[in-house]
């Protein structure tokens, strides 16, 4: 196959950050993608209605002339987030989903919530109004082991709030595991997506001759056998996994430093990453519908009618793109890749 022509696709989970940083990164998803959901950890986090409307003018204030992109939006949940909130976000049409971070689990999660047992007003709240929740899934505690930090999420906290809120509408954001993918398909009103970074590497890509901090992201790298399940899983024509790059820039310098910032940037080359993960098990004519299809169709909104094409060319990912003082490092940097968008 020479090229692929699909419904131009969507991100599911995307870090735009604000500012100098937004403009930066904003016209590579813009490029690729018609929709994203935008995620709300900012500093101070996007935690009310007011704070998402004007998040989303500064976004629509970046979009390149004549191009077009719609921001979704997202709130931050916190211990303090009230239902009413809820409501109103429900009734603004432009926020979709609200953001559930375990404080101290990622980036700028220090406001995230202490105890998912402290928010069930919350939750009842959101089920009520078919407003989905999105989970970093992850416990924080120090005695679990950072590779098993997905699977006890799931175990202790994920299980019994499902049992809780039966009805209410999960994404388990970002999943790395098998348990991950058990769990998904296992549950009812329950989805995930999954990032290429996860899909295309295993944790031996941190510690390839030397530390690799461009590949450090949230939930942690793992096994071949997890990025296995993961391959399966996404290719697998099954509406419950679809595609959400989680492309989070930091600057390199904030990356390549003694405590390093969690999170790989992909907005660049997206599409691209993908088709080589769903080509490496011969699965193409499954990009498509993860791509641009389940997506919407667990979020109720219409698929996109536009077509892009990717066109098999052999090119290099940049070293590095401009980006604020010390540049951005795209996810594998220096790399070939085999697909490229027309
Ligand atoms: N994935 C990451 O490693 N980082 C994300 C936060 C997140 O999605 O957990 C970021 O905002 O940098
Ligand atoms: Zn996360
Ligand atoms: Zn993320």
């Amino acid at each position: 196959m020479q090229k692929l022509t699909i419904t131009r696709p969507d991100d599911w989970h995307l870090h735009l950050r604000d500012g100098a940083a937004l403009k930066a990164v904003l016209p590579f998803t813009v490029r690729q993608f018609a929709r994203a959901i935008i995620m709300p950890n900012l500093k101070p986090p996007i935690r009310s209605v007011a704070d998402a409307a004007c998040y989303r003018d500064r976004i629509l204030a970046a979009i390149p002339e004549g191009q077009q992109f719609e921001p979704l939006m997202t709130l931050y949940l916190t211990d303090n987030t009230s239902p009413d909130e809820i409501l109103r976000a429900k009734e603004s049409q432009f926020i979709k989903a609200v953001k559930y971070y375990p404080a101290g689990a990622t980036t700028n999660s220090d406001s995230g919530v202490t105890d998912i047992l402290k928010c069930d007003r919350i939750f009842e709240a959101m089920q009520q109004v078919d407003m989905p929740l999105l989970l970093h899934g992850e416990v924080t505690d120090n005695d679990v082991d950072t590779f098993d930090r997905e699977k006890v999420f799931i175990e202790r906290h994920l299980i019994p709030f499902k049992q809780r809120f039966p009805n209410l509408r999960v994404v388990l954001e970002h999943i790395t595991t098998s348990d991950a993918v058990q769990y998904v398909l296992s549950a009812n009103t329950i989805a995930a997506t999954i990032t290429p970074q996860h899909l295309l590497f295993n944790r031996n890509a941190l510690f390839k001759g030397g530390l690799r901090p461009h590949f450090y992201c949230l939930p942690i790298l793992k096994r071949e056998e997890h990025r296995q399940a993961l391959l399966q899983a996404a290719t697998s024509g099954n509406p419950k996994f679809f595609l959400g790059t989680d492309s989070a820039p930091h600057t390199r310098t904030s990356k390549e430093s003694s405590c390093g910032c969690a999170g790989c940037f992909s907005a660049l080359h997206a599409l691209e990453l993908y088709a080589e993960a769903f080509e490496s098990v011969k699965a193409l004519d499954k990009l498509e519908a993860f791509a641009s299809f389940y997506g919407p169709d667990f979020y109720q909104l219409p698929r996109n009618t536009e077509r892009i094409t990717l066109s098999k060319t052999t090119w290099r990912v940049p070293d590095e793109v401009p980006f604020m003082e010390s540049g951005l490092v795209p996810l594998g940097a220096g790399q070939e890749m085999t697909w490229q968008m027309v």
